[in-house]
């Protein structure tokens, strides 16, 4: 068995690279982004009116001129006019181009408009309502870089530079595989003997929330079988992640089949609870992940959320956000485990504060239905005080 600690570095020294892949732009949303983002053009391309109103030449305001007679209508979508004299004005829509020879732009709002002409009734700067070509990026600029996770804010730029395929980092090939003969699935009604498959689809469900479509597999707990089913799986995917089967009872196979078919233990147990029997491990030849959850349902989703996904945020080479959060009632770890505690956050004074979900230890399921988190307690044999700080696994 080892530390928690110990166990955690190992699981992220053992990440690789899944390479890249184009997909279309709506495809890359919440991605992460492998290549860099130029400006096509400058932003904005053209001179661009910000008010609906007219555009003038301000030398016409600086010759005493408050009066102008209109020309015609520069709508958005047409190509730039010309003020055939300046003491002319062009009514203009947001977004239009800036007549050439004008130069500033007066909102309706300071204007009367009678019969052809418009008055000004609130003198204009110089150069007002203009949003100038490149002035946001020029041509060529970085707009957006590699590792950067693709946001709906990230989509309008994108679309923009006209990206309608966008390369980022490919993810994972995950199969998920469940084991046990109590197991029936979701729409079956179990005999009393017998409860629903659980696990799988809640891994699925998560992995889901990453963009990950997982295969699933569900296997009986039969020796041969389950070393196929694993041999097979190695061939073609990335990840293999299981729950149950990986403790001492009888028939928990998981283990040996594991080191039979040359997959290297990197550990088996961890000093924490829940989620102590977890077995990590590599297999070189198919370059396979091994994640292999206890079966308890709270230990299987524990340690998705404290091992697997800051593995994979790794492997993406995306910062994996360090959370803490305010103890809301004080709490012991008089244990030598490393504890991780259901809990319902909520927001007080700008903080995040986390309240314990009672709960019935990892096989109580019914608790995950309240839990938006774990906190991490490390042995200690003083108390973790109401208004303390502590590492907090977002679910
Ligand atoms: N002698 C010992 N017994 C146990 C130990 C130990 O250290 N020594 N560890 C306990 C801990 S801690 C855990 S956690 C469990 C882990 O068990 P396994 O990984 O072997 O899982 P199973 O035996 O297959 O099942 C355990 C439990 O979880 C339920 N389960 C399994 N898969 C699913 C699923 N897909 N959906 C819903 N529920 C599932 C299963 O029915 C069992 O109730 O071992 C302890 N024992
Ligand atoms: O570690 Mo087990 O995961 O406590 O139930
Ligand atoms: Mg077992």
């Amino acid at each position: 068995m080892i530390l928690f600690q110990e166990a955690y570095k190992k699981v992220l020294d053992n990440t690789f690279d899944f390479g890249d892949e184009q997909v279309a732009i709506l495809e890359s949303m919440g991605r992460v982004l492998a290549e860099n983002i130029l400006a096509d053009r400058d932003f904005p391309p053209f001179d661009r009116a910000t008010k609906d109103g007219i555009a003038i030449n301000y030398f016409a305001i600086e010759d005493g001129c408050t009066r102008f007679k209109i020309e015609g209508v520069a709508a958005a979508g047409t190509p730039q006019q010309r003020l055939s004299n300046v003491n002319n004005c062009l009514e203009i829509m947001t977004g239009a181009v800036v007549p050439e020879n004008a130069d500033s732009v007066i909102m309706y709002e300071h204007l009367t408009i009678q019969e052809g002409w418009a008055t000004v009734t609130k003198l204009p700067n110089k150069g007002q309502d203009i949003h100038y070509q490149g002035s946001d990026s020029p041509k060529g600029a970085v707009l957006l870089e590699p590792g950067k996770q693709i946001s709906a804010g990230a989509i309008n730029v994108l679309a923009s530079v006209g990206k309608s395929e966008v390369l980022v980092k490919k993810l994972p090939k995950v199969t998920v595989i469940s084991t046990g003969n109590e197991l029936v699935e979701v729409h079956e009604r179990p005999l009393p003997h017998q409860i629903r498959k659980s696990n799988s689809l809640s891994l699925k469900a998560a992995l889901q929330k990453q963009g990950i479509n997982a295969a699933l597999i569900h296997l009986t707990d039969e020796k041969e079988m389950i070393s196929k089913a694993i041999r097979k799986v190695m061939e073609t995917s990335d990840v293999l992640m299981l729950s149950g089967g990986v403790s001492k009872g009888k028939f928990d196979f998981v283990p040996e089949v594991l080191e039979e078919l040359g997959v290297e233990k990197v550990f088996h147990r961890v000093a924490q609870r829940p989620g102590k029997p977890f077995w990590f491990g590599l297999h070189q030849e198919s370059r396979t992940t091994i994640f292999s959850f206890p079966g308890n349902p709270v230990s299987t989703f524990a340690n998705y959320h404290i091992y697997f996904l800051p593995w994979l945020y790794k492997a993406l080479r995306v910062d994996y956000p360090e959370r803490k959060v305010v103890l809301a009632e004080p709490i012991q770890n008089k244990t030598d485990l490393t504890l991780f505690k259901q809990v319902r956050t909520f927001w007080k004074n700008g903080s995040l504060h986390a309240h314990l979900i009672v709960e019935n230890g990892s096989g109580d399921l019914t608790s995950l239905a309240n839990l938006n988190g774990f906190i991490r307690l490390e042995p200690r044999d003083g108390i973790y005080d109401k208004g303390e700080l502590v590492p907090f696994i977002k679910t």
